[in-house]
């Protein structure tokens, strides 16, 4: 038995070893390709790419699924003599990634060229990634997100801050520099805390009046310069519904494109029993309460489309999956739930 054992953990941890090695050649082969120019002119040459046009990443319906496809390098070429200066576009071309096999691939977006040419060669279309997150594969939407992201941060960064001259990018698109200057920008992310708050049996959702109709989410904000994650969780709390944060656990993160690359810090909150009176910010929030185990479950189970009544009033519904706000949610009745057996 225990020669058996052994042999199952042997094969666990070459397994292992194995996984980690792809991973770090992986890690290491993509940081050469930021570091070295013409490595990466390089790798254009033999990379795929993901498309998009002015942000709107491009999708091909096939059946009921939405494909978000991978165009090669001779593709690439193929449809861009079509028009002029078709090096140039390469060019523009940033990194988002590579395949264990050292495929890399590259976003581009075509935003400048005709829509309707690229999309009937292509067969597909540019879909708004508001949508397009939503109904691709699950693998699929973090890579549309940070690949948008990452072009968006190009697109809005061609000029020095301080000197006004252009900025150039690397080949990668992991950095523009203002020669002018010598300045080198990075790409940027702000930090956004989203904190679902409990009182140990009850959780507190709510709804700015953007979101969509009755869809109630946990409550977020941007951290600000000098913050650290739990003082901002602590400041948004009281901001938001006027209740003090007695304890928090992180759970989890994520990086989301809306409004422009932010890094999702997502943690569970608990205020004292005794002190639950929401006095919510109307500024911010449209409405905030407390929901109990019950109502959170039936939420959970319900579609945008299914929360209308017959009456026209609406049940309450939470965000999807792909948003990190639906695993908070999760956590909780699975911690609720766990309570009660
Ligand atoms: N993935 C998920 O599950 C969820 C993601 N989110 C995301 O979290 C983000 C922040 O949440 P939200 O509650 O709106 O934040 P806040 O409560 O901080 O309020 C947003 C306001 O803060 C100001 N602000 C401060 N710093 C910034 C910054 N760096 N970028 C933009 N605005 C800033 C703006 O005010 P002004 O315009 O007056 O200057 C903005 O309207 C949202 O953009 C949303 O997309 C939110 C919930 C769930
Ligand atoms: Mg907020």
């Amino acid at each position: 038995m225990a020669a058996v054992y052994q042999a199952v953990c042997r094969r666990a941890s070459a397994l292992i070893c194995r996984f980690h090695s792809t991973y770090v050649r992986k890690m290491r082969y993509l940081n050469d390709l930021k570091e070295d120019d013409s490595l990466c002119r390089q790798a254009q040459t033999s990379g795929t790419f993901y498309l998009f046009h002015n942000l709107s990443p491009f999708l091909q319906e096939v059946g009921k699924q939405y494909l978000v496809p991978q165009v090669s390098a001779a593709e690439m070429k193929r449809i861009l003599e079509k028009f002029k200066e078709a090096e140039q576009w390469i060019e523009k071309s940033v990194l988002i990634g590579c395949s264990d096999e050292h495929v890399p691939h590259f976003a581009l977006d075509l935003g400048a060229l005709e829509k309707s040419v690229i999309e009937s060669e292509l067969k597909g279309s540019f879909t708004n990634l508001r949508k397009a997150l939503f109904v691709v594969d699950e693998k699929d939407s973090p890579l549309l997100a940070s690949a948008q992201s990452l072009l968006r941060w190009h697109d809005s960064h061609q000029y020095c801050s301080k000197t006004g001259q252009p900025t150039q990018k690397n080949v990668a698109g992991s950095k523009r520099v203002c020669h002018a200057s010598g300045i080198i920008y990075y790409p940027q992310m702000s930090p956004v805390v989203i904190t679902l708050v409990s009182d140990g049996s009850r959780c507190l959702l709510a709804r700015q009046p953007s979101f969509p109709q009755g869809m109630y989410s946990a409550l977020s904000g941007f951290c600000d310069i000098g913050e650290n994650v739990e003082q901002t969780v602590r400041r948004e709390v009281a901001e938001e519904v006027g209740l003090e944060v007695e304890s928090f656990q992180y759970s989890a993160s994520q990086h989301w494109p809306f409004p422009s690359s932010c890094l999702m810090i997502a943690c569970h909150a608990l205020v004292r029993e005794q002190q639950t009176e929401i006095s919510m910010n109307s500024l911010e929030l449209e409405e905030a309460r407390w929901f109990d185990l019950e109502e959170v479950v039936e939420g959970l189970k319900r579609e945008p489309g299914s929360s209308k009544q017959d009456d026209g009033s609406l049940l309450p519904w939470f965000p999807p999956k792909q948003a990190i706000a639906h695993q908070l949610i999760w956590e909780w009745v699975k911690q609720q739930t766990s309570q009660l057996a």
